[in-house]
């Protein structure tokens, strides 16, 4: 396999930009791709590839250089691709200036004296989190959060079925399997996914198997008043509305109107017309809405933990004093929140974290100050344990019928 150098220069350029001047890798990778529009697939995904690995291993990749890592940020970034091949072996390591003196040997020395959580690289702080919360499960946690992400498809049942979506994307030798019991495919073989008839019109949203189950165990019915006040862009809140049968009214909240805006696009597309959306402009916007719905879903700002498969740089821009501010914000929002559900409503609160503060001790604490609710089921996805996708964890609650 030829190794191009105009995407190694790419992927240095991203790795800078990323590490120096702190912007969000889903950002610039996007920013990236779109300079280069002649790339095709293989190329890109190699290059997304490439940055995603060196994010999700940085840690383990400084300690192997040890002193061979250079104080020019250039030069450094070349450095950690090279490590990266090297140490993964996936690749032929190309023969260019840049990685003089570089050797696996070396490398391998280096890590032989490395801790855990520098070997499966994961900043100290974080390490001594998973463990203080997760004891004995963490390392395992840890080593599949740094399992590349698969792709996930949802069926929008509001305009196709499973096997129709199947057929038209197969066309485009784009193989898929079903995941069982569910309008969840995963992607076997990737393709134009973005590209295809099927996708703009508003078949399949991609959206990953775990994240899935958060709208099925809402349990809504046609004709119901759901509310989805973390709503984002609104990746649950269609989901959602397919499960109505567009039937009923879906109110879609969050604090940030861009998300809205990206949202009310996606409803469009999928042919949903019972979706309204609000943002959360201070408190009497929530306060309004008392008693007003048959579900409510929250599905919280959280420490993304449960998604660095995705999002790896996560861990670099996460501190201790972040998470524990997210874990006050979320018994805030579930408490004020809350009061949304109707008697005989049910309540599900949901994160895409693995870690308890934010999850059992969240709705352990939210039950001992509200009586009125009680706890139907809890699934914590545990990637590693119990799940083989994102770590999600959902909580289904009932506000009992007076
Ligand atoms: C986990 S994300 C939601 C993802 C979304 N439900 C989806 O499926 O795509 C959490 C969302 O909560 C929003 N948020 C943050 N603080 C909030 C608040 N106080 N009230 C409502 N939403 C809030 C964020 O803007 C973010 O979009």
């Amino acid at each position: 396999m030829h190794v191009e150098r105009q995407s190694v220069e790419a992927i240095v350029t991203t790795l800078i930009q990323v590490f120096s001047q702190q912007q969000y890798a889903d950002k610039v990778i996007e920013h990236t791709l779109a300079e280069y529009p002649y790339w095709d697939l293989k190329r890109k995904e190699r290059y997304v590839t490439g940055v995603y690995n060196v994010l999700r291993f940085h840690r383990k990749l400084e300690t192997a250089l040890g002193n061979m890592r250079s104080r020019d940020a250039q030069t450094y970034a070349w450095q950690l691709w090279g490590a990266m091949t090297l140490l993964l072996g996936e690749e032929p390591m190309p023969s260019w200036s840049e990685f003089e003196g570089l050797s696996l040997e070396a490398l391998n020395s280096n890590l032989s004296m490395a801790s855990d959580a520098q070997r499966l690289s994961y900043p100290d702080w974080l390490w001594e989190r998973g463990f203080n919360e997760l004891a004995d499960k963490w390392p395992n946690v840890a080593h599949a959060l740094n399992q590349p992400a698969k792709t996930y498809l949802r069926a929008n049942t509001l305009k196709t079925d499973v096997a129709t979506l199947q057929k038209s994307l197969k066309k485009l030798n784009i193989e898929t399997q079903q995941i069982a019991d569910s309008e969840g495919l995963e992607v076997t073989q990737y393709g134009p996914l973005f590209k295809s008839d099927a996708f703009q019109n508003g078949w399949f949203e991609m959206q990953d198997a775990g994240s899935q189950k958060v709208a099925t165990l809402l349990d809504v019915k046609p004709g119901q008043r759901v509310v989805d006040a973390c709503a984002g862009a609104g990746g649950k809140s269609l989901h959602i509305a397919a499960l109505m049968q567009n039937k009923g009214y879906v109110l879609s909240m969050d604090i940030h109107q861009h998300k809205l805006d990206t949202l009310k696009k996606r409803a469009k597309r999928a042919g949903i017309h019972t979706l309204e959306t609000r943002v959360i402009k201070n408190s009497k916007t929530v306060k309004r809405l008392k008693d007003k719905f048959d579900r409510v879903l929250l599905d919280v700002p959280c420490s993304g933990t449960g998604v660095l498969r995705r999002n790896p740089d996560a861990k670099w821009h996460l501190n201790n004093e972040s998470i524990d501010n997210l874990v006050v914000l979320q018994a805030e929002i579930l408490q004020r929140y809350s009061q949304m559900c109707k008697s005989g409503g049910r309540l599900v609160y949901a994160t895409c974290s693995v870690l308890p503060s934010e999850n059992e001790q969240q709705v352990k604490q939210f039950l001992a100050e509200n009586e009125h609710f009680k706890l139907l089921e809890a699934h914590s996805l545990l990637p590693g344990y119990t799940s083989d996708y994102d770590g999600f964890y959902i909580a289904v609650l009932e506000r009992l019928p007076v």
